[in-house]
């Protein structure tokens, strides 16, 4: 078979630049592909952090004025990744994270940053950098949402495009005057070009003209479709549904591994399970929770947003721990979440810790430490979390929705029976179904051997990217059978 050749466009990629789960998977698919036989270089903006991880650079273009500034395209490589990076310290070279100021507002001039990006990405996929044509441009969210628009506008010869939906509730809409600005004929104006609801959309011009577009979850792909779940892209996306895939994420197994994490205090096996006790007791001290082996101890890792449903823990919490139960919580996002939160390790002192900000080592802790995860999402695409969850033998607490109804198969008295159960779903998401759930949980907590069966059954579960990988490698040479 022919092999393929991939630029991916990504705004994040772990382990240089993480907000959320976009860097996690763009930083793992380019090693699952490889077993595909499909080479991956990824695009990346030049932020401080990125320019730092970067070795062996070597300038492959100047351009004397990219939106405002002079700006290079390097080639770099780093963990062991091939990079193209664009250097342009007037759009990147600035504190905060990518997205937002130091004070949590999005960078007045995020169109341009992240057009750039794109616009870099298309001339790639046209033949800017000599030896590296690539036969798919494939673009993550709606940073990199202009690179399809961009080639569609030109007039030369173009590789295949991806768009991919890790989120749809960030969809990159500007005001209509940037058009000309942003290099985009005025034809693109038009309810089938870039316009959306009288403004520029990123990602609804990335859905407009991309070849084929993913999502991170078959029931996401279903929910985007519909107005609940489609944030104003439904109808487009339900336009173009026999183009739209849902492939599930996996995670790193490299880096999310019990048997050899580091950020453990112990490490463990399904088959040495008491390992997890130390972990236990590593992470009540962590959080100032009482040291109790036997009560439950639920876990969160989260970004704080509405989408997260963790206001429902904060309403749920006086009966949740009334029995002596446990909070370990990790999490940064809004300032209400991060504040009541705060709140309720005061309140109650020994049974909710909290974290509140951002920690890769704690986040393994949590993972290898506490009893259940709780994943309450109002929507989740895919969500990551709970598959590293039932990797660590951490038994996840799910709404059924998007990827997390896909990936946790509920504890029912079915389920156990025959021996498949991985973790508990509940519906709907609001506080009596989480509630619900939550007594459930203690229930079989109280049976340790039943538990024990599900945390097995949980680590046996396939989250690798093995599948995935094959069915992007799939998706790619079918794009190729269009162009
Ligand atoms: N405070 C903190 N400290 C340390 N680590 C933290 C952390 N908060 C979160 N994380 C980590 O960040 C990642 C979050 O990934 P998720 O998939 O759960 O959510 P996110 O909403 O960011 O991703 C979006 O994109 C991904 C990828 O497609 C989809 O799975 C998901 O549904 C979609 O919302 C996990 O690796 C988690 O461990």
């Amino acid at each position: 078979m022919k092999s393929l050749s991939v630029l991916s466009v990504t705004s994040e990629l772990f382990p240089i630049i993480k907000t959320g789960g976009l860097a996690d998977v763009a930083g793992a698919l380019p090693f699952a592909l490889a077993q595909e036989g499909v080479r991956v270089v990824s695009l990346l903006p030049g932020y401080p952090v990125v320019m730092k991880a970067l070795e062996q650079i070597d300038t492959i273009r100047e351009y004397p004025d990219l939106f405002g500034g002079a700006a290079r395209l390097v080639s770099a490589s780093a963990h062991q990744m091939e990079l193209f990076v664009l250097d342009a310290p007037h759009l990147y070279d600035r504190p905060g994270s990518p997205y937002l100021t130091p004070d949590g507002r999005d960078w007045p001039d995020n169109a341009r940053r992240f057009a750039a990006l794109a616009r870099i990405a298309a001339a790639i996929g046209q033949g800017e950098v000599a030896g590296f044509i690539p036969d798919i441009v494939h673009a993550h969210d709606w940073q990199a949402g202009l690179a399809p628009a961009y080639l569609h506008y030109s007039d030369l010869p173009r590789p295949g495009t991806v768009m991919t939906i890790h989120n749809i509730s960030f969809q990159g809409i500007f005001p209509a005057d940037l058009l000309y600005e942003l290099g985009l004929p005025p034809d693109a104006f038009t309810v089938d070009g870039v316009e959306y609801y009288g403004q520029i959309g990123f990602l609804k011009a990335g859905l407009r003209f991309a070849d084929r577009v993913t999502t991170v979850s078959p029931t996401y792909a279903k929910e985007i479709q519909t107005p609940e779940g489609g944030m104003g892209l439904d109808g487009l996306l339900r336009s173009r549904s026999k183009d739209v895939f849902g492939i599930l994420n996996g995670i790193d197994e490299s880096v999310w591994d019990p048997s050899s994490d580091k950020s453990l205090a112990a490490t463990f096996t399904p088959d040495t399970l008491e390992g997890r006790e130390a972990n236990k007791a590593a992470l009540q001290a962590r959080l100032g929770l009482d040291a109790d082996p036997d009560t439950i101890l639920f876990g969160v890792v989260s970004r704080l947003s509405e989408q997260k449903g963790l206001d429902l823990v904060l309403a749920a919490l006086p009966s949740f721990l009334a029995d002596g139960a446990q909070l370990a919580l990790l999490g940064a996002g809004e300032g209400i979440l991060e504040d009541s939160f705060r709140a309720a390790s005061i309140v109650y002192p020994g049974q909710v810790g909290c974290v509140l900000g951002y920690d890769e080592e704690l986040a393994h802790l949590i993972q290898g430490g506490s009893d259940a995860l709780l994943v309450p999402s109002r929507f989740e695409p895919c969500g990551l979390t709970q598959l590293c969850a039932m990797r660590y033998g951490n038994v996840p607490v799910v709404s059924r929705v998007g990827g997390l109804a896909d990936t946790v198969i509920d504890a029912n008295e079915m389920a156990i029976a025959s021996g498949v159960a991985t973790g508990f779903q509940f519906s709907p998401v609001n506080l009596t179904g989480l509630l619900d759930a939550a007594n459930r949980v203690k229930m079989l907590w109280s049976d340790r051997d039943s538990w024990r069966r599900v945390q097995k059954n949980g680590m046996a579960a396939q989250v690798g990217w093995n599948r995935a990988a094959k069915r992007y490698a799939q998706l790619y040479r079918s794009c190729l059978e269009v162009i």
